[in-house]
């Protein structure tokens, strides 16, 4: 059986007051509640300060990250690596988001270096996946995901996803209100998990498959109810700590 994961993802949202509050909020709303895996990726500037709070917490909230990049230590300005991360607690780390793909032109080559880089200091990639708009009504849904993961599973071997998250995130539903229908996610996850099979069965059956886009405490009960919908990365909704939480315990609740 597979454990559910539902992430956070601040993006770019955050100061030291705000994460203050978010995750003390965050902390006693999840009091109690157990079977699930709750995460959240603040901006990496406040790592430090996440890591502080959720140890004083009662919580096991993981802390992650939005990015890595693909170096270990040298001249290479601006960039994080994964014993930094690690150095602050981060263990789930996001990589191959749209936002990332689209305005910092990240490949699918360069996505799968992050993944093996990730795997090889430790840490639990989230790899997101997903089509445009375009793509969604070009009926090119499961080939754009495809695609998107052959970059890690022919280069590394389908059991390099052994331990990581699949986070599939239909571009159109971002940020716009307008989550995908359980039946529309599922039918893709499905898909998603069947390319896989196609390698390997046993590593299909064990992968964690969140769905993102317009996650809400109103749609998540929905979305879980389905076989292979298996947690979530929540953006908009991750910044409310009563919403967050509501869609963790739905999780919980859909899954037992
Ligand atoms: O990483 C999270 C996703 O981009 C979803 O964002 P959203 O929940 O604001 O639509």
């Amino acid at each position: 059986m597979r454990h559910p994961v539902v992430m956070g993802n601040w993006k770019l949202n955050g100061s030291k007051e705000m994460v203050t509050n978010l995750l003390t909020g965050l902390d006693a709303a999840l009091a109690g509640v157990e079977g699930v895996d709750v995460a959240v990726a603040p901006p990496v500037m406040y790592l430090d300060l996440a890591q502080r709070l959720i140890s004083q917490g009662n919580s096991n909230i993981i802390l992650g990250a939005q990015n890595v990049d693909v170096n270990a230590s040298g001249a290479y300005t601006g960039d994080i690596s994964p014993e930094m991360l690690k150095d602050f607690g981060a263990s789930h780390i996001i990589i191959g988001h749209s936002e990332r793909r689209e305005y910092h032109h990240e490949s699918d080559e360069f996505v799968a270096q992050k993944f093996a880089f990730l795997k090889e200091h430790g840490l639990t990639p989230v790899l997101c996946i997903g089509e445009s708009e375009a793509q969604n009504e070009a009926g090119e849904t499961v080939a754009v995901c495809a695609r998107q993961l052959d970059a890690v599973i022919k280069t590394q071997g389908v059991e390099a996803l052994n331990g990581a998250i699949i986070a599939y995130e239909p571009i159109w539903a971002i940020g716009t209100g307008k989550a995908a229908t359980a039946q529309q996610a599922q039918e893709i996850h499905a898909a998603i998990r069947a390319h896989i099979a196609s390698f390997s069965a046993e590593v299909a059956k064990n992968v964690v498959i969140q769905y993102g886009g317009s996650v809400k405490a109103g749609n998540a009960a929905e979305l879980f109810a389905m076989p292979d919908i298996d947690g979530a990365l929540v953006g908009g909704a991750a910044l409310d700590a009563e919403g967050f939480a509501a869609i963790a315990k739905a999780a919980a609740e859909a899954k037992k």
